[in-house]
């Protein structure tokens, strides 16, 4: 059999990790897929030191790569949104199969170019865009195909999980660890992406998607990101048995679909509770299956480009067999379903709140009064000394679920207090049940 001749566009952190497993396990892949995968060309900016690509043809414009005849398959691992695109749907036009890492290109742009790709007739596969080096989106759109799902939720950026942990767990700078992360190659071109959840609420559209068999919708995702997330906040929740993950979370309603980023508690007890480092965990639960969990390396250049380079394999597979291509948001054409995404107001939670408030008698009952009024149980409270020449105290309750409008008004009437000095701290709690 001919080899499948791959164009790499991009030859940075996936990039170079992509070019080095395919070389290096070339053996093993050619063992597993029957044929052989070569490296027709690459377009990069400048060479990668950890890649020797001698011997193979080069260019600066990612363009040739998309119309070279010589090319079968175009890897896209320049990453953005404007260029990546016209890239991807150049080479869709060019009848080339496409492999992406770019979870931003797919939450955004993805209607779009998989109804080009439909079109001509070739295939976008993205494993690598959600969960790193996970078979996330093989394991939903295949393994569980037979479920009517739903949840999804988990840990889908890696720099805001290492962050968190670092800081937990040594007491680390936000700022230092961040910087960390983007050396070890962590981190998106733009890190705000990762710390203020724009990353994981792309991750989160995908997952919605192939779960639910909706359109993709980023805009309509709520994103809360952990910047305001503070050492003493890591530290009480432990102390009340919880851990603060960033987490990603969809979940099927009667009236809609829940699709939210944000900082949340979760018991300690609870297996994503202690996924730490660049790692990721996402939990699935279908109809039938019940809850499923998928653990591994969410970002780096070795597990972004495992999943990379299976998506290559793949799509070489139904390169003999199109009609045999799983449809790329896991449903038949014609078959998503528009369901409504929810705004975040109508969602209930439980919450974890914090609040500095003058450390004097009858300001407890005051602030319990004004959370019972607003029809809010409180389910535990801790309070912290923490200026005793000004007498304020840190207090921390943990409440019942309540509807987040609800919530709102009651933090409205908190922050009003005279008592309470400044904003009210709230994250949102869940059991991932
Ligand atoms: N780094 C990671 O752990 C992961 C990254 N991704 C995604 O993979 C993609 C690539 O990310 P990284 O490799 O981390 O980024 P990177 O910044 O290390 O590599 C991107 C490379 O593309 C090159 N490039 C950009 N525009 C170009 C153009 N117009 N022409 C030629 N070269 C161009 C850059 O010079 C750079 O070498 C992004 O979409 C990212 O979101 C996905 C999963 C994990
Ligand atoms: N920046 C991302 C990379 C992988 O998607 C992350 O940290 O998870
Ligand atoms: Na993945």
């Amino acid at each position: 059999m001919k080899p499948i001749r791959v164009g790499i566009c991009g030859l940075g952190t996936v990039g170079g990790g992509t070019f080095n497993l395919l070389t290096g396990n070339a053996e093993e892949i050619r063992r597993r897929l029957g044929r052989e995968i070569r490296v027709e060309m690459i377009a990069a900016r400048r060479t990668n030191p950890a890649c020797d690509t001698s011997g193979i043809r080069t260019t600066a414009d990612i363009f040739d790569v998309a119309r070279d005849p010589e090319v079968d398959l175009v890897v896209e691992l320049i990453g953005g949104y404007d260029t990546a695109r016209e890239l991807v749907l150049t080479a869709i036009d060019h009848g080339k199969h496409v492999v992406t890492a770019n979870k931003a290109l797919i939450a955004v742009h993805g209607n779009e170019i998989f109804e080009a790709a439909a079109a001509k007739g070739v295939n976008v596969a993205y494993e690598a865009g959600v969960a790193g080096g996970i078979p996330v989106i093989k394991a939903i759109r295949e393994g569980l195909a037979a479920n009517r799902i739903n949840t999804v939720a988990g840990i889908i950026n890696g720099t805001g999980n290492f962050i968190l942990s670092e800081m937990r767990e040594k007491g680390r700078d936000f700022a230092d660890v961040l910087a960390e992360a983007q050396a070890l190659g962590y981190a998106e071109a733009d890190p705000t992406f990762d710390v203020e959840g724009i990353d994981a609420a792309h991750k989160l559209t995908i997952l919605a998607s192939i779960a639910f068999g909706m359109p993709l919708q980023f805009d309509k995702a709520y994103t809360e990101g952990i910047s305001e997330v503070t050492p003493e906040d890591l530290k009480y929740a432990q102390e009340l048995g919880y851990r603060i993950k960033h987490l990603g979370i969809a979940r099927r309603r009667t009236n809609g679909v829940e699709l939210r980023v944000h900082p949340t508690l979760i018991p300690e007890s609870r297996l994503i509770a202690n996924v730490n480092g660049v790692m990721n965990a996402v939990m699935v639960a279908g109809d039938a299956v019940g809850p499923t969990m998928y653990y591994g390396a969410g970002a780096g250049a070795a597990p972004t480009a495992s999943a990379v380079v299976a998506d290559i394999m793949d799509l070489a597979r139904s390169f003999e067999h199109p009609a045999c291509a799983v449809a790329a948001l896991g449903y038949a054409p014609g078959e998503l379903q528009p369901l409504p995404v929810l705004a975040v107001d109508q969602v209930e939670s439980a919450y974890y709140l914090r609040l500095d408030a003058s450390d004097k008698p009858g300001v407890m009952t005051t602030i319990t009064g004004v959370l019972s009024q607003a029809g809010i149980n409180i389910e535990a409270i801790l309070q912290k000394e923490v200026r005793s020449d000004e007498q304020v105290a840190h207090i921390i309750m943990l409440t019942h679920s309540v509807q987040e409008s609800q919530m709102n008004s009651a933090i409205t009437s908190l922050e009003g207090l005279e008592v309470v000095t400044g904003k009210v701290t709230r994250i949102r709690m869940d059991h991932l049940n």
